[in-house]
């Protein structure tokens, strides 16, 4: 272990030996742990990350300066639709992405290294549920839509094929999320095709440049952000380890999304068709100042203008139809080939810009008093998954439609939007449309039929309550079976068990 004169002077050629101010009040433990953090700072790099971060910060934040006269909206000719197309066009794309699927070619990786402070959770944000029937969490829908994906693609083929999900954590998200998996069992996934990695922390850093002790024993550390996973791929082998399984394709998602099609079969064979290097799945912005990042170009080249970057005048610009001029909401779902991960890991990633998140940190004050500041007072700084699209060759864009999805958990109840109550009732009001459209209609508690109607009532529900398995049904398929000319009474949740009920009797 390093001594405490060589940490002492590494910190001294940093600027930072404040770090230790409190060395003679630890104890001999707490001691030896804030070494073993400090020990792993490179002096150099810490250096160099203390001043970027302040220098950046001394800069004025929000809008990105002159960015109106260099931005513009992707060409038509780089954006696919998934419902602007013709039927036969659509089925060519899942056919592909099936086929992909079944030769053991995509893999899915979920971002989930957050630490979910909007939502309030000190938990990963996975392991919430956000009162479905069944009371899944959205770790575990996403384990079932990954079982169904396989079993659809295996049965279209007649192969028995795997999509290996790779999931990015953190210092914060490791821990909790191996032992949520342990104890329900991998979801009945084979562990060995569940992939956990950790990105890399960063410091924080205060206005003026120096790293936040956040106890005495302790440097406030952050996740370099969702554009941490190309050092955390490089870092873990990940790339070889799915050169080594034959990956090609990568679905990367974030984890909040309760309505994410993981390996979606018409979003790869899109991509695959296109011949894209990368790709990038968008839906129609709700409203101006919606929290969604924007997909469109600057100075010529694709980009993600993110919601914090955008000005409100920009924002708000209206096209020639009437429309949003920059409608295309990142829903912060990628496509990757493995090869333009293996050239971005190597070649671009030191290129990658650092954002700058100013914060709220709480630290230790130079009586060793813990202090939870009220303004913010630290910064965090981090990498964008998508900062990559500049790099691609040939990057596309997918346009599908919100109600099917997309719907954020991003906030608590007490916020109006992405909250857990909107993601239930998207998912719900989904689901009761696949039934209906399946031929079942509902009953209430009365055994009275209730109307049929496609939109929410008014506070937001849908007019029955359906929830259906990701085993039996990935999006609206083979349903029929199941509920043609049913009467079903609300609530009425379609599990395998049911569905096996519902089946029906081959004489
Ligand atoms: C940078 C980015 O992608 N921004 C997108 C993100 O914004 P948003 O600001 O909502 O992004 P979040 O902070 O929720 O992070 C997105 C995902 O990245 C993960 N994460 C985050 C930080 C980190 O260090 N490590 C990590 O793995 C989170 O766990 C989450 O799964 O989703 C929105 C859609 O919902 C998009 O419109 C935004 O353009």
């Amino acid at each position: 272990m390093a001594s405490e004169q060589d940490v002492r002077s590494k910190l001294q050629r940093a600027g930072q030996d404040h770090l230790l101010r409190f060395w003679d009040d630890l104890a001999p433990e707490p001691r030896a742990a804030l070494l073993a953090e400090l020990a792993s700072l490179e002096p150099d790099v810490l250096r160099e990350h203390c001043q970027r971060a302040s220098a950046a910060c001394s800069l004025a934040p929000g809008p990105l300066p002159d960015l109106a006269a260099r931005l513009q909206p992707l060409p038509p000719e780089r954006v696919g639709s998934a419902t602007r197309c013709d039927q036969e066009t659509r089925r060519r794309w899942e056919e592909e992405g099936f086929r992909q699927i079944a030769l053991n070619k995509v893999a899915v990786l979920l971002l989930a290294g957050g630490q979910g402070t909007r939502l309030g959770v000190t938990y990963p944000k996975g392991m919430y549920q956000v009162g479905l029937p069944s009371q899944k969490t959205l770790y575990q829908l996403q384990a079932e839509r990954i079982r169904r994906v396989e079993q659809l693609a295996g049965q279209r083929l007649g192969t028995h094929c795997t999509v290996p999900w790779y999931i990015m954590t953190s210092e914060f998200t490791l821990g909790p999320t191996i032992k949520f998996f342990k104890e329900h069992d991998f979801f009945h996934l084979d562990p060995a095709n569940v992939v956990l990695f950790e990105q890399r922390m960063l410091p924080a850093v205060t206005f003026e440049g120096k790293t936040i002790l956040e106890r005495k024993d302790k440097v406030a550390m952050a996740p370099d952000g969702n554009g941490g996973l190309y050092r955390a791929l490089a870092d873990h082998q990940i790339l070889e380890d799915m050169e080594r399984r034959g990956v090609e394709f990568v679905h990367v998602y974030c984890v909040d999304n309760i309505l994410v099609r993981l390996a979606d079969p018409v979003f790869i064979g899109f991509c695959v068709l296109r011949g894209a290097d990368c790709g990038a799945k968008v839906v129609e912005k709700a409203y101006p100042e919606e929290p969604v990042g924007v997909v469109c170009q600057v100075d010529g080249v694709p980009q993600v203008v993110e919601y914090s970057e955008i000005s409100p005048e920009i924002a708000g610009l209206r096209g020639a139809g009437g429309g949003l001029l920059y409608n295309t909401g990142n829903i912060c779902n990628h496509f990757f080939t493995r090869d333009f991960l293996d050239v971005v890991t190597r070649e671009f990633e030191p290129l990658l810009k650092l954002h700058v998140a100013v914060k709220k940190v709480p630290y230790v004050d130079e009586e060793g008093n813990l202090v939870k500041p009220l303004k913010p007072n630290g910064i965090k700084m981090e990498k964008f998954v998508f900062d990559v699209f500049q790099f691609a060759k040939n990057f596309v864009a997918f346009e599908v439609p919100r109600e099917e999805e997309f719907s954020p958990l991003k906030n608590a109840d007490t916020a109006s939007t992405d909250n857990p109550s909107t993601s239930r009732r998207a998912l719900l009001a989904q689901h009761y449309r696949w039934a209906l459209q399946a031929g079942a209609h509902f009953l209430d508690a009365h055994g009275v039929q209730l109307p049929e109607q496609s939109g929410l009532l008014p506070n937001g529900d849908p007019p029955a309550i359906c929830e259906i398995t990701p085993l039996v049904s990935y999006s609206g398929e083979g349903l029929e079976m199941y509920l043609q000319g049913r009467k079903l009474q609300s609530p009425f949740i379609l599990d395998e068990d049911q569905a096996r009920l519902l089946q029906p009797q081959k004489c």
